[in-house]
């Protein structure tokens, strides 16, 4: 029977998926606008040593406590937008109780992500994410991250995505069939429920439907936690749940994992458990556990993201889907293996432009270890820096009519995205690109391929999602569709 508790968190649940969040709740035009044009005194983020040459970096604290905290959530790439226009490539703004440096565009971003000098550490997402993602690789710095990184690597090999790919082609087939065919689902929340469904599958090879939805739950109000405004476990808050969550987690791996040691298998509980460098180099029992915890979360709202912003263009563009139909239903009914998901091109192409235009990870957080410069800007030690894609992204001079949706500009000859190193960036750049990007596109790739082999889906032509950033960009109304069986 269900519990009290049960009842009133099933409740919580499918209000989060009804209603948006404070920060995209719909408010009069007038309003927003008001908000927009707000102006603050501009002041140095620190004056530059006497006799360098170099420049103070320039920005705004915003509205006091807050900072600009809420409007970059609530406006998101307009926020980025404004900010640049007025600021240039190097600013500061105030947020989260600090004042924090963002670097856009090709030549910023590559400084920080190239990280020459080993001036930009990883601390920055420390600030945000470190008591519920405590170790996880994106957390570690140079010698100790290289040596992690090595061995996670024998985990992300070609053998074992062949292994991935093979488990979660059946689990993507039955879930998108059990989606019901001529309704309106609200379809991020679908595709949200799967692709968490499928990780506790390809990950852990969890076949427990109860434990299935307890580590489910945990995993989601740990990443939640990452960006509540409270930082600080008030009971019934975000923060609280969070830690609860991790505790729950860190219990879960570390019970299961020396029967996962002994069992092995093809999920990648068990890659890492025997990731292994050429040199002998292996992770400790707690290595794998705040491995594990990481990887879930780096895994999952990014390909939920991905997945929710191809299906959203492809609603919007039926020419682009039809196409990218036809390639699937090419295939025939077996479930695509590694080669056969690689050669879908089309949806390839649709991927790459929907990372472009709604980035998954709209910032990296770095600190400053030293004093610095970023093109001619200077910036102190002990510094918190956000890297961001946005800019990048959108530039005339790396892309052509950037606001339009044209997938055809990854395609030979165009191939904008060569137009700069740092021009398409959605998987970061450097010592921290993602270790995940072909495990990501595969999982994606072989979702949009059943879904569109199932269905045809569809939105009202005057539609245009609204996309929410509290913490990764999501749609606002969780991206209502028409779905019919094809
Ligand atoms: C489309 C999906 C994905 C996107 C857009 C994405 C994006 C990113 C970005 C931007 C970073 C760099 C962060 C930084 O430099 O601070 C990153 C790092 C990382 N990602 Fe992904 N990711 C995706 C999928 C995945 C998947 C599926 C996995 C694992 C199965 C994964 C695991 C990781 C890990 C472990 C790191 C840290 C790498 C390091 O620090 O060396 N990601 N990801």
């Amino acid at each position: 029977m269900t519990s009290a508790v049960g009842k009133v968190g099933k409740v919580a649940e499918s209000l989060r998926e009804r209603v948006p969040t404070l920060t995209s709740m719909p408010l009069p035009r007038t309003v927003d606008q008001r908000w927009q044009a707000a102006s603050y005194p501009v002041r140095e983020l620190a004056a530059p040593p006497a006799g360098s040459g170099l420049k103070p970096v320039l920005g705004d604290d915003g509205p006091p406590v807050v900072g600009h905290a809420l409007e970059m959530m609530r406006f998101g790439l307009d926020f980025s937008f404004s900010r640049y226009e007025k600021y240039g490539p190097v600013s500061w703004m105030g947020g989260f109780g600090r004042r924090i440096v963002s670097l856009s565009g090709p030549e910023a971003t590559q400084i920080a992500l190239v990280n020459k000098d080993k001036a930009f550490s990883q601390e920055g997402w420390k600030f945000f994410i470190e008591k519920f993602f405590d170790r996880g690789l994106m957390l570690l710095d140079f010698g100790e991250h290289h040596l992690h990184r090595r061995i996670m690597q024998s985990a992300f090999t070609r053998e074992r995505l062949v292994g991935y790919v093979g488990q979660m082609g059946p689990a993507l087939r039955a879930g998108v069939e059990a989606w019901p065919g001529s309704t309106r689902p609200r379809l991020y929340w679908a595709l949200k429920q799967l692709t968490l469904d499928v990780a506790t599958r390809v990950f852990m090879d969890m076949r427990s439907l109860d434990d299935a939805m307890r580590i489910n739950r945990a995993f989601v109000n740990t990443v939640r936690a990452g960006t509540a405004l409270v930082r600080y476990p008030v009971p019934g808050g975000r923060w609280s749940a969070g830690l609860r969550g991790r505790r729950l987690l860190e219990r879960y791996f570390g019970e299961t994992l020396p029967e996962k040691r002994r069992a092995g298998g093809d999920d990648l509980f068990a890659a890492l458990c025997t990731a292994t460098t050429e040199d002998g180099d292996r992770f400790t029992d707690a290595d794998i556990v705040n491995h594990m915890i990481f990887l879930m979360m780096a895994a999952h709202d990014t390909t939920t993201i991905t997945s929710s912003a191809m299906a959203y263009y492809l609603a919007k563009h039926p020419e682009w889907q039809e196409r990218a139909r036809a390639e699937s239903l090419a295939l025939g009914d077996d479930v695509p293996d590694i080669e056969a998901l690689e050669s879908l091109e089309t949806l390839d192409l649709v991927m790459k432009e929907s990372l472009r235009l709604r980035a998954p990870v709209p910032s990296m957080a770095r600190k400053t270890t030293k004093d610095t410069e970023v093109l001619g800007h200077f910036i102190p030690e002990g510094t918190l820096v956000g890297v961001s894609p946005t800019l990048n992204h959108f530039t005339p001079e790396c892309w052509t009519d950037p606001m339009r949706f044209d997938p055809e500009r990854f395609a030979e000859p165009r191939r904008e995205d060569k137009s700069h190193r740092f021009a398409w960036m959605p998987f970061g750049g450097g010592a921290h690109k993602c270790i995940g990007l072909h495990f990501g596109s595969l999982e994606v790739k072989a979702l949009m391929h059943e879904m569109l082999r199932t269905f045809r889906w569809s939105v009202p032509q005057d539609y245009t999602a609204r996309w929410d950033y509290v913490s990764l960009p999501v749609p606002a109304d969780g991206l209502p569709v028409r779905l019919e069986y094809r």
